[in-house]
C-alpha cells in the first residue's frame, strides 16, 4: 500500500483576502453624513451596526481576519473603534482621497507583495445587503471564477435607469467549477447618461455593477499597469515599502502625486474590452443608501404612524404625515399634515426636503461649498 500523502490542491477560497475601501463623503446624506463622519461610520438601518461594521461582519465567514481596510487618515480612530480586530499593517490610511483606483489598487499591490497568488475581493463599506448568506454564496462563486482568470463583478437586476451606477452586459455561461451562475462580460459601462441607462434597462440585457470586484491581484494589477501606468508605478513603490520601516516616508512622498480615477474607468471598462471580466448575478437585496428616501425605505419597520423615525431617543410627534425623520438632537419634532417629508436634524444643520427631492441634497452641499461655508460639511 502506498504511504504517499494524498494532498488536494488548495481551494481558491483559501487564497481569498477581503478589502474594504471606506472613502467618499456620502454628500446626498448631508447633514448626517459629513467629511468628518461619512456615511459608512453611521448606522443607517437601525440595526445597531454601522454600515462599515456590517460590511466587515458579512465578510467574516469568507475572509476570517484577512481583511484590509483603506480609509482616510481622519477616520483612523473611528474605524479602529468600530473594527478593533484590524491590525495596524492591514489599515491603509490615506493622507488625502485619491479615488477608488488608488485605494483598491494599493490594497492589490500590498497583497501582491505579500503573496502574488492572492485573490482579493473589494467591497464598498457603505451598502446595505441582506440576507448575508446569499451575498456569501455569490462571493464564493466569484472567488472560483476569479481563480479561473477573471476580474469578477456582482450584478444586480436594475429597477430604474440610474445614472449613478455601472452597467454590465453579460454574455455566455462560463461553466466554471464552483460557479454555476458565472457569465462572461461583453461590456462594462460606468455611469451612462439617462438616455443610455434607459435603453439598457429596457433591453433587459444589463445588470448594475454592485461596486464589488473579486480578482487575482496579479490580473487586476496587470490591467492597472496597462491603463494607468503612472498610478501603477506609484502604487508599486508604496507597496514595496509597506511592510518595511520605510512605509511612512515612501507613502507620504508618493501618495499625493497619484492621479485620481475610479477603478471602474481604470480597470473594469478596459478589462471588459479585453475579455477579462465576468459577472455573478447577486440574488440578495442590495441598496447603496444613496439618499434619504432609501434610508426611509430601509427603516420602514420603525414607522410612527407613516413617518420613519431614526435616532436614539428621538422625540417625534406626528399627525396625518408621512416621510422620514433622522435626528441626533434631543429637540421635540412635530409633524402635522405634511406628506413625504424628509427632516434631518443635527446640532448645527437642519435639512428639510421631500422624498421626491432627496437626490438633490447634493445641490445644497455644492452651494455651501461655493459660498465657503464648509464648517458644516
Ligand atoms: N479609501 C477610499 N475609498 C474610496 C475612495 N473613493 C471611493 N472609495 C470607495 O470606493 C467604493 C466606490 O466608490 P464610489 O466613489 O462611492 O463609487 P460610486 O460612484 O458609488 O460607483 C461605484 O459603485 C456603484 C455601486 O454603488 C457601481 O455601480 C459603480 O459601477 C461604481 O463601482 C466605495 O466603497 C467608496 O467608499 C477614496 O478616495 N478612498
Amino acid at each position: 500500500m502506498s504511504t504517499d500523502k494524498v494532498t488536494s490542491p488548495a481551494s481558491p477560497l483559501d487564497r481569498f483576502i477581503a478589502v474594504i475601501p471606506a472613502g467618499g463623503v456620502g454628500t446626498r446624506l448631508w447633514p448626517l453624513s459629513r467629511a468628518a463622519a461619512p456615511k459608512f461610520l453611521h448606522d443607517l438601518t437601525g440595526s445597531g451596526s454601522t454600515l462599515l461594521r456590517a460590511t466587515y461582519d458579512r465578510l467574516q465567514p469568507l475572509a476570517g481576519s484577512k481583511v484590509l481596510v483603506v480609509t482616510g487618515k481622519a477616520h483612523r480612530d473611528a474605524v479602529c473603534r468600530q473594527l478593533p480586530e484590524v491590525q495596524d499593517s492591514d489599515l491603509v490610511l490615506e493622507s488625502e482621497p485619491k479615488d477608488s483606483a488608488a485605494a483598491i489598487g494599493l490594497a492589490a499591490a500590498i497583497l501582491h507583495e505579500r503573496d502574488p497568488d492572492t485573490i482579493m475581493g473589494s467591497f464598498a463599506a457603505d451598502q446595505v445587503i441582506s440576507p448575508d448568506n446569499l451575498f456569501q454564496q455569490a462571493v464564493r462563486e466569484a472567488i472560483h471564477t476569479a481563480a479561473a482568470g477573471k476580474i469578477v463583478t456582482i450584478g444586480i437586476k436594475p429597477t430604474h435607469p440610474s445614472t449613478g451606477f455601472g452597467y454590465i452586459r453579460s454574455g455566455q455561461e462560463l461553466h466554471i467549477d464552483g460557479a454555476p451562475s458565472a457569465l462572461d462580460v461583453v461590456e462594462f459601462v460606468e455611469k451612462p447618461d439617462e438616455e443610455v441607462a434607459q435603453q439598457y434597462v429596457d433591453s433587459g440585457n444589463y445588470v448594475w455593477n454592485a461596486g464589488m470586484f473579486v480578482a487575482p491581484v496579479a490580473l487586476l494589477l496587470k490591467h492597472l499597469e496597462a491603463n494607468q501606468p503612472e498610478l501603477f508605478r506609484g502604487l508599486q513603490e508604496i507597496a514595496q515599502a509597506w511592510d518595511t520601516p520605510a512605509r511612512e516616508e515612501v507613502t507620504a512622498r508618493v501618495w499625493p502625486t497619484l492621479p485620481k480615477i475610479a477603478i471602474d474607468y481604470a480597470v473594469a471598462e478596459p478589462a471588459a474590452e479585453a475579455g477579462d471580466v465576468a459577472v455573478v448575478p447577486g440574488s440578495f437585496r442590495w441598496d447603496d443608501v444613496g439618499d434619504f428616501a432609501s434610508v426611509g425605505r430601509l427603516n420602514s419597520a420603525k414607522e410612527v404612524d407613516d413617518v420613519t423615525v431614526l435616532g436614539e431617543g428621538a422625540r417625534v410627534f406626528t399627525e396625518n404625515s408621512s416621510g422620514v425623520v433622522v435626528t441626533d438632537t434631543k429637540r421635540v419634532i412635530a409633524l402635522i399634515g405634511i406628506q413625504d417629508v424628509v427632516i434631518v436634524d443635527t446640532p448645527d444643520a437642519l435639512l428639510v426636503t421631500t422624498m421626491a427631492n432627496s437626490q438633490r441634497v447634493k445641490a445644497a452641499v455644492d452651494a455651501l461649498k461655493a459660498s465657503g461655508d464648509t464648517d458644516v460639511l
